[in-house]
Order: C-alpha cells, then structure tokens, then sequence
C-alpha cells in the first residue's frame, strides 16, 4: 500500500485502479493489506460476474471487517440470515414506497437554501463547506425518512462544520476504512484501544436508542398501520418477543431481529443512506459550478415551474436532469468498485483471464462529463455509458431507486432557487478524496440566488 500510495500519499481508490489498469491491464492483482484483490474493468466480464451470482458472493474483506465494526448490517451477510434481514428492509425502499418522502426531501432543502440565505447570502463568497453542508441535509432527509426523527442537523445553531451525529460517524467510517487494512487480531486490539472510536460508537448508539425508544412510545396499532411505509416501523415491529429463545433457533428457523441486531441495521442504513447520496451531491455542485452551460439547461428545463413544488410525475418527466444525473453517476461514481469473492473457478470471457477462487473489484473508466450521451439512444447500451454506481450483484445498493429520486429533487430544488459559481483554481480544484466514498478533494462554489 506504500508502494501504490495508497498509505502515504493518500491517492483514492478510482485513479490508483486507473493508474494501475493503464500500466496492467484489464484484469490485473492488487494487494490490499493482507488481502488479494484481482481488479477487473472491461465491461463484458463485469457484465459476466454480475450476472452470475451463484459463483460471485459477497467478498470476504466486507465480511472480514464488517464483523468488527457492525457484524449485523446486511451487506455483510449471507444466506439465510442476510435472507431475514432483507425481507424486513428491502421492501420499504422500493419505488412504490418512496413517493411519499419527496415532500421531506424539498422541506429539507428549503432549510437549507434559507440557512444559506440568512448567513451567506453574499454571492461573491466562496462556500469552503459544501461537503459537511450536504452531508448535514442527506442526514436530516434520511433521520425523517427512514426513522421519523429529526437529527436536527439543519438547525440553525449547528451550522458550524459538523454536528455531534456527523462527527461520530465520520469518526466510525474512518476507524473502518483504517482497520480494513490491518491483519484481523491487530484491527481487533486496536478497535478496544482507540478511545476516540469507542466515543463515536456511544454517541451512535444514543440517537440509534432514542430512534427505537420514540418508536415504541407509538401504540402498536398506529405502528402496525406504518409499518409497511416506515422502516422504523417495520424495524421495532420485527423485534424478537423472546430473544433468548430466538437465539436457540438454527439459523433457517429464526424470525425477526434482536436489539442488537436492529441497532446494527439502523446503523448500517444511517451510513449508506446519507453518505454516498451527499457525496453525488457535493459532486453535482462542484460539476455545475465548472459547467454554467448545463446548469442553465437543467434551470431551461425548469423554468415552466418557476418556484413551484414538484410532484414525483413532474420530477420523472425531466429528461435533462436525468442525463445529467445518469452522466455524473457514470463519471464519479460515489463509491469506487464493488467487491465479490469467487466461489467457484471461472474464466472471463472478454480478457479470457482464469479466476481460481479469489476477489473481483469492479472499477469505472473517467472520461469527459457529458450529459447530452444519454439523449442519443444508441449510446445507451455502449461501453462510454456504463455504469454501475449501484453494484449490480447479491448486494446491490437496495436504495437505488430513493437515491436516484432523492438525488433529483435536490437537484430541482437548489436550480429553481440558485446557481453555483466558480469558486476559482485554488478553492475548487477537484480531485479526488477517498473516504467511504469519493468527494471532491477541493470545492469551493460561489452560491447566487437567481
Ligand atoms: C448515490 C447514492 C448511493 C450509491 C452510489 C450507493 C451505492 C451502493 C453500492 C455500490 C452498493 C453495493 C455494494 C456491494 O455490492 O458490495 C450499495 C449497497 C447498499 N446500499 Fe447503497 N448507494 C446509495 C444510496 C443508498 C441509500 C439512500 C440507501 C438507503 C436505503 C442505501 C442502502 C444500501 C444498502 C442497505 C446496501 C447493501 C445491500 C445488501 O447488502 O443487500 N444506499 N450501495
């Protein structure tokens, strides 16, 4: 990891399979700590690993690492307990069900635009905390969204870089990233030692603790009524009446989710819920802020509506916005690969490379930003528009389709009120930052109101 400057030189995850696929190849090995990867990029043996599941499992790393951090978030289980897991989640983040929160979604946008109208609203400064900013709202839409709670990280008093709740799970993400690459029994001692994580994990686990206990102050009436629009809901619904015997129970037999069980899922959801989405958002706003041409189309788009709130048919008929969203899904995926384990010998039909039982990494090609591919149909299926942001095996992301929508109405919302500017070379550089996610290295935008 020194070698490659992944440790040192902080180069993400996105240029370094770059780099390295440049220098070997299509199909190359790469060592993460003390676990073998083999990065694969052309897109008919990803095609091929997606599509076939029952030799593609979840990769041991996520497992590995998970089973420090959270041996109960979903995506890192397998079989029949991912089984129970996901019949309880899944459902409630289907197109069907998500509808609903578009009006959430613009309220919290609308604090948002008026906290930037009443302190920042100077369109010649350069806004250095774009990141925190997004990071802030994603969390208030999802706290409403997935656990009717207000994490209040909109108010006005924590306007400042990063509330208590962000910070916590900055740190717990960051402890994560770091142990991934220690060998298991160290990750393990250094987990106990590091106070500062255990903090996090307390602070976590406080608002997790308030989530379940407002939940069970509803009637169990009023619960059952919500239960299949509210994954708090659904959660505290499933809970286990006797754990103890539950726990008895061979795998296959079990029903329902233990406390601990539950906390973990709320804290798996918390992080993929609010982080990726906000980092496709700090990225539209630097992308806009380079691009005035495609910002004013998207605000052309718009302009029938003026200031008006969209309805979820509204929002779906924008076919501009669509490309834009689709290009910057395809150009800086949030997340940099997804990772599978082999189960079984297999060889890859594009690069005829033979698999014996190890890891594939999927990795994307960075091109130029140009939204206006996805208006030509026969773009649609080629090898410059693909993507696959959302993975695409047993694990795929299971708020694909509320991120998409969420992603979009933010989208509308902040063009029909303002348009980002240029922060200049040395704010709003760009580059590449690796956390759980890609961000921009730099951003810096000028925000007007129109
Ligand atoms: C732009 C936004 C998002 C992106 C780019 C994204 C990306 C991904 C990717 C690449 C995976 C697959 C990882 C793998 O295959 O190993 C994944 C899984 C997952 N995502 Fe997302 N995600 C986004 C938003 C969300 C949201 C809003 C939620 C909230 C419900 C969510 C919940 C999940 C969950 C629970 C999984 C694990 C699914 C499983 O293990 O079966 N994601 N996401």
């Amino acid at each position: 990891m020194l070698q490659t400057g992944i440790v040192g030189r902080q180069i993400p995850m996105n240029i370094l399979f770059l780099q390295l696929k440049d220098k070997l190849g299509d199909v190359f090995q790469f060592w993460f700590g003390p676990m073998r990867l083999i990065v694969v990029s052309r897109l008919e043996d990803v095609q091929h690993i997606f599509a076939h599941r029952h030799l593609y499992d979840q990769g041991d790393m996520f497992i590995n690492i998970l089973n420090l951090v959270n041996p109960n978030a979903i995506i890192g289980l397998k079989g029949p307990k991912f089984k129970r897991h996901t019949t309880i989640i899944s459902p409630l983040f289907r197109r069907a069900k998500i509808s609903a929160h578009v009006d959430t979604i613009i309220d919290c946008t609308d604090k948002l635009l008026n906290r930037w109208r009443n302190y920042n609203n100077n369109s010649t400064d350069i806004h250095l905390n774009l990141i925190e900013q997004s990071q802030q709202l994603l969390l208030a839409i999802f706290g409403f969204v997935a656990f009717d709670y207000d994490l209040q990280t909109l108010n006005e008093e924590n306007r400042s870089n990063e509330n208590e709740l962000t910070h916590a799970l900055c740190i717990n993400v960051k402890t994560s990233i770091f142990v991934a690459r220690l060998p298991m029994f160290i990750a393990r001692i250094y987990l106990v030692l590091n106070c500062e994580y255990r903090q996090a994990r307390m602070t976590i686990d406080r608002y997790l603790q308030q989530m379940i206990d407002q939940e069970l102050r509803e009637t169990a009436e009023t619960r059952t009524q919500r239960r299949k629009t509210s994954l708090i809901a659904s959660l505290v619904t499933s809970l286990q009446e006797d754990e103890l015997f539950e726990a008895t129970k061979s795998e296959k037999h079990k029903k329902g989710l233990s406390r601990i069980e539950v906390m973990g899922e709320m804290l798996a959801l918390l992080s993929a819920g609010y982080s990726p989405t906000s980092a496709a958002l700090v990225w539209f706003m630097h992308l806009m802020s380079k691009r005035p041409q495609v910002q004013s189309k998207i605000k052309n788009e718009l302009v029938e509506y003026n200031l008006q709130r969209l309805s979820v048919e509204q929002i779906d008929s924008l076919t501009y916005l669509d490309c834009v969203i689709r290009e910057l899904f395809r150009f800086v995926p949030p997340i940099a690969g997804t990772l599978l384990m082999l189960t079984a010998d297999d060889r890859l039909p594009a690069t005829g490379v033979q698999l014996r039982e190890h890891f594939g990494r999927n990795t994307f090609d960075l091109d130029q930003f140009h939204p206006e591919r996805f208006l030509i149909e026969s773009n649609m299926n080629s090898n410059k528009t693909a993507s696959i942001a959302f993975g695409g095996a047993h694990h795929q992301c299971i708020g694909q389709d509320f991120a998409r929508l969420e992603l979009k109405t933010l989208c509308v919302r902040l063009m029909q009120h303002m348009t980002f500017g240029d922060g200049g070379p040395d704010v709003n550089e760009g580059g590449y930052k690796q956390t759980d996610t890609i961000l921009p290295k730099h951003i810096g935008c000028a925000i007007k109101f129109d």
